[in-house]
């Protein structure tokens, strides 16, 4: 039996409009990416897929974006289930940069390294940085150290992949379309895995946002055929613009 799941970054946010590294700091959807929401939910709807379960991270990029897709394609009422653990990655003390400014100041081998190394990990952020999340409410069940303050795609896929095999994979083997509402690197990481993209290679995937990627996975939950975006032509466009922020 083969089951459908459907990744999709959430639209493009403020902080993304502002050129500012985000991670877990909890911004909203520009109007840009309202509309991108909405238009997801639109290629929902024609594609004839009907996403039978959400699952977001607990961040409201990934939460509106989902509900206004899920509202055009008329599926407000599907069960839903959030997890930190698809959070985006969280950024260090990166959080609340601006992106042209750190690639000017590091230079662009160092800005690289930072956004799509593997394993090397931006500078922890201070608890008390203004955009820390430790006292975050949404947190309060994550013991203080796992709590990160700061995280590579590694650890990254360190904390999603046992989300992903306790309850996603479930509701797939319960023959259910699935859509997972997340983040650039959240979902870079379910994508490597799926994949089976190596460490050195996933420096070069970018995930547009607001466009719906879907893939069909046999019953290993690996991929049947490699995934196939809702609008190709606009997931190219949108993932070369990801690639070339910072640059002015
Ligand atoms: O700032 C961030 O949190 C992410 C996603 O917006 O950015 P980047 O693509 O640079 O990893």
């Amino acid at each position: 039996m083969t089951s459908t799941l459907i990744l999709l970054r959430h639209g493009n946010s403020e902080w993304n409009q502002k050129n500012l590294f985000t991670g877990w700091v909890d911004v909203r959807l520009s109007e840009q990416g309202v509309a991108e929401a909405k238009r997801a939910g639109e290629l929902l709807a024609e594609s004839g897929l009907a996403p039978e379960i959400l699952y977001t991270s607990v961040l409201t990029r990934a939460i509106q974006t989902a509900n206004l897709a899920l509202e055009v394609a008329d599926r407000l009422w599907i069960p839903v289930k959030r997890s930190w653990r698809l959070n985006e990655r969280h950024y260090g003390a990166l959080q609340g940069l601006d992106k042209a400014e750190t690639l000017e100041k590091y230079g662009p081998e160092q800005f690289q390294t930072w956004r799509r190394s593997f394993d090397t990990p931006p500078p922890p952020l201070d608890d008390d940085a203004p955009y820390s999340q430790v006292g975050d409410e949404r947190y309060a069940d994550l013991p203080d150290a796992e709590l990160p303050r700061t995280e590579s795609l590694k650890l990254v896929i360190d904390r999603m992949l046992p989300y992903w095999f306790s309850d996603i994979t479930t509701d797939l083997a319960a023959g259910r379309t699935v859509l997972v509402t997340a983040h650039g690197n959240s979902l870079r990481a379910l994508v490597k895995h799926l994949d089976g993209i190596s460490d050195a290679d996933i420096a070069e995937l970018n995930i547009p946002t607001g466009i719906p990627l879907v893939y069909e996975l046999d019953d290993d939950f690996r991929p049947t055929a490699p995934g196939r975006y809702l609008d190709p032509e606009a997931a190219e466009a949108g993932a070369a613009a990801v690639a070339a922020q910072g640059k002015k």
